[in-house]
């Protein structure tokens, strides 16, 4: 496949925007990038006339089932929200509901440029059978809230591993994913670490979301939570740990000696009166952090585009500066450091040689996007979800023309609908 006369932001690490060149793909591999080549056979052309290439973005925190209770809990903090409405209908949850709710947001997430997912929740097979279907590119860990089923909830992701790892030509893969440290026991997260040890694969855990979790964390142990799981030496192998916002300096130093990849979720920490994570300060200890929308039910979107504002505008905002979290590094939260967290550096986040083909094409034909001064700006503050005209995940076109090949869209939004009256009815 060749992709012509394109303005591309490769997220090379130079900050760089090149414009007018032209893209190489070949099978699931960016094999040139630069002047035409006439040794390179092609069978696909497609014109980047008016367009800008960039890495997908990657959602590195998400339920992604849990689009089905969109606007169903909202204007109420974390806790209440979990234990009052969600945790109660999610009991009711089927395979079906998450597979059709997962599907749901991959539409969205597609629609929106994600070609790439951290998702933790329940029937993870399904959304491995959504993923498998869409195209898309996913970590799947199924979420661990320890109780008296504890242990085969553990089978269950040695299970997920087994079926799943690798699937998808290696689209797909596993994690083990631990709730947090306020649903799971010590020794109930050692045996987490455990398994994922002995299955050779990352860790998902929510840490110091709260101020109450952090008070609580200090009551119960004496130490924050990321103290505690430091401690328990849970953090020894790749861990991604989604929010961070009550972070001292101390739980810094521990994010940047462990390499804890910290996963910000501006929409749902702003939405549920979380907070807002220290980012800023994060970035410029050298700390990858990533980014994610969190579940759509507390966001109430899976979009990407208005993370990357968020991250980018909310800091100036809290930091009285202007400069803090520029527009290229909310870019990079949204793609290469998204690729960190996920374990997929040397695969994903960045268009260059060798990397798979992970890429999505702007129309910045467009009144809002007009004039075209600077690229990077324009695709941190201005460019909207609908604005992504193509998608590419692993060598193959999953949305052209914002028309998506993969799934039959109106069949996936009249099953949504479906379960999700049918799961708050139960
Ligand atoms: C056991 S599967 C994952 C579990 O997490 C819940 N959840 C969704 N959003 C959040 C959040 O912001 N903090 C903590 N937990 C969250 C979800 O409803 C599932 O029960
Ligand atoms: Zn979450």
């Amino acid at each position: 496949m060749l992709i012509k006369n394109i303005d591309l932001v490769p997220i090379n690490g130079k900050d760089e925007v090149i414009r007018n060149t032209n893209i190489y793909i070949k099978d699931n591999e960016i094999i040139h990038i630069g002047e035409i080549r006439d040794d390179i056979e092609v069978e696909r052309i497609i014109d980047g006339k008016h367009k800008i290439a960039m890495p997908g973005l990657i959602n590195s925190h998400t339920h992604i089932g849990m689009s089905l209770l969109r606007n169903f809990a909202d204007d109420l903090p974390l806790h209440d929200w979990l234990t009052k409405k969600i945790w109660p209908t999610e009991a009711n949850l089927t395979s079906r509901d998450v597979y059709w709710g997962s599907l749901l947001s991959m539409v969205e997430m597609i629609q929106g440029g994600t070609t790439a997912f951290c998702d933790m929740y329940f029937f993870m097979d399904e959304v491995g059978n959504g993923l498998e279907e869409s195209g898309m590119r996913g970590v799947l860990t199924r979420g661990l809230i320890e109780d008296e089923g504890a242990k085969r909830k553990l089978d269950e992701t040695r299970e997920l591993f087994k079926n799943y790892h690798g699937k998808g030509n290696g689209r797909i893969k596993v994690m083990v994913a631990p709730h947090a440290p306020y649903t799971c026991s010590p020794d109930f997260l050692k045996e987490s670490f455990k398994l994922a040890k002995e299955l050779n694969t990352g860790i998902h855990i929510h840490l110091s979301e709260t101020r109450k979790e952090v008070e609580d964390s200090f009551n119960l142990h004496g130490k924050s939570p990321i103290r505690h799981v430091y401690d328990l030496g849970l953090l020894d192998i790749h861990t991604i740990g989604a929010h961070c916002v009550h972070v001292d300096d101390d739980d810094i130093e521990i994010i940047k000696e462990k390499g804890l990849i910290p996963v910000n979720n501006p929409g749902s920490n702003l939405k549920l009166a979380s907070g807002f994570a220290p980012i800023d300060k994060m970035l410029k200890k050298g700390i990858p952090v990533a980014l994610g929308t969190d579940g759509s039910s507390s966001n109430n979107n899976l979009n990407m585009f208005e993370e990357i504002n968020l991250a980018s505008i909310v800091n100036k905002a809290v930091n009285l500066d202007a400069v803090s979290v520029p527009a290229i590094e909310a870019l990079k939260m949204g793609t290469i450091n998204g690729a960190k967290a996920l374990d997929l550096e040397k695969e994903i986040g960045s268009i260059e040689l060798g990397k798979k083909a992970d890429l999505i094409l702007i129309d910045t034909d467009k009144p809002h996007l007009y004039p075209h001064h600077n690229i990077i700006s324009s695709l941190a503050y201005g460019v909207q979800a609908s604005d992504v005209d193509t998608v590419i995940v692993d060598g193959k076109i999953i949305m052209e023309k914002r028309e998506i090949k993969t799934l039959d869209v109106e069949k996936i939004k009249f099953m949504a609908e479906k379960h999700a009256k049918d799961l708050v009815n139960r």
